[in-house]
């Protein structure tokens, strides 16, 4: 029997200050699902910044840390949807979106509620999420919708002079030799077609760091930088420096964004076709659609990893203090390695 299906988050009846998370991955990308039901008082957003900001810490967190926190709550009343997540970056600050993050919120829900396609809300919109065929043995996988679409500088919070939009222009004040594309969707992610050398190099930490320092004139809000490589047709390798966390092995909202341009730029006829995207941590599939009214969407497909179930006293998880944690190991994560290591070798770096 799969022990997540016993694993009861919100019973809350642990002992008043015991908290539970479950840790969990899409390519590696990997948060904390922290579901709010639990509590009899959901945690205040003063209080989800400070988790964020302890259990996710690299060096001090809880396991490793992680990339993010993913709340979960019920929707709001003007929402139809099953549940609702909020993405908070490990430094602390919230997100629109997480792609990656949706699909293991789409799962967890998905167990809860025994449904396999629904919807989940989001700071922008309500987004269809669906169970689709396993990966591999124990390598579930949830497709989530990737929308709103947006080019506008003023959606993505773009300063630069004269730019209603950016599609592969050169920036000259920013890194002279590289075209950006911006896109939100609807967080923001400024991306680069370029070569090898280029996507394993130090400019994408250098441009994304600068970027994302809160006192550029470009991004004043920051922004999740790309760099994308194309393998063959269809195929493309995105590595990615997250706004709020630096690089991650993968990021879903940018492997959509860049999926996107990709066709756009390079297979306007592939609308509809799937591709493969390859990042650092493994391996998604995506599909762009174009609606009637002519705006965009992405399907993004991959893997919903459960690594462990975690319980941890509220008070010492606020403070950083995880001795008396909990690490319950699903036994997910060996057979995520294991497709992994069956992945063709140019698909991982
Ligand atoms: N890892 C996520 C994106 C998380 C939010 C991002 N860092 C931002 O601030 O926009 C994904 O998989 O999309």
């Amino acid at each position: 029997m799969n022990r997540i299906l016993v694993f009861k988050l919100d019973e809350g009846k642990l002992g008043g200050n015991t908290m539970k998370l479950l840790k969990v991955h899409g390519s590696g990308n990997d948060f904390f699902i922290l579901d709010q039901k639990q509590f009899k008082q959901p945690l205040t957003d003063n209080q989800l910044q400070t988790l964020a900001q302890r259990i996710c810490d690299r060096k001090t967190g809880l396991h490793g840390g992680a990339d993010g926190v993913l709340s979960v709550t019920p929707s709001t009343k003007e929402s139809a949807a099953l549940g609702r997540m909020r993405v908070i970056n490990a430094d602390g600050s919230e997100a629109s979106m997480c792609g990656n993050g949706i699909r293991t919120v789409a799962r967890y829900l998905s167990l809860k509620n025994q449904q396999t396609a629904f919807k989940v809300q989001t700071m922008y919109a309500d987004l269809l999420v669906k169970q689709e065929a396993d990966f591999a043995p124990k390598v579930k996988v949830f497709a989530a919708e990737i929308s709103p679409v947006s080019f506008a500088a003023k959606d993505l919070k773009m300063h630069f002079a004269g730019k209603e939009q950016l599609i592969n222009q050169e920036l000259p004040e920013l890194a002279p030799g590289f075209k950006f594309s911006a896109v939100a969707v609807p967080n923001p992610h400024l991306i680069a077609f370029v070569d090898h050398q280029q996507l394993i190099g130090s400019k994408l930490g250098e441009i994304a760091s600068y970027l994302n320092d809160g006192k550029n004139p470009y991004f004043p809000d920051g922004v999740n930088v790309s760099f994308v490589e194309i393998l063959a047709k269809n195929k493309i390798f995105v590595r990615t420096y997250e706004r709020g966390v630096g690089y991650t092995n993968a990021c879903g909202t940018a492997m959509s964004a860049s999926s996107l341009m990709y066709v756009l730029l390079y297979q306007p006829q592939e609308l509809e076709q799937q591709l493969e995207v390859c990042n650092p941590g493994g391996m998604v599939k995506t599909i762009v659609h174009q609606r009637q009214d002519s705006s965009y969407w992405i399907s993004l497909i991959g893997n919903a990893t459960f690594v462990a179930e975690v319980t941890i006293p509220q008070d010492a998880a606020l403070q950083g203090d995880f001795q008396a944690a909990t690490w319950q190991e699903t036994g997910e994560q060996a057979a995520y390695e294991n497709f992994v290591r069956g992945l063709k070798k140019d698909e991982i770096r």
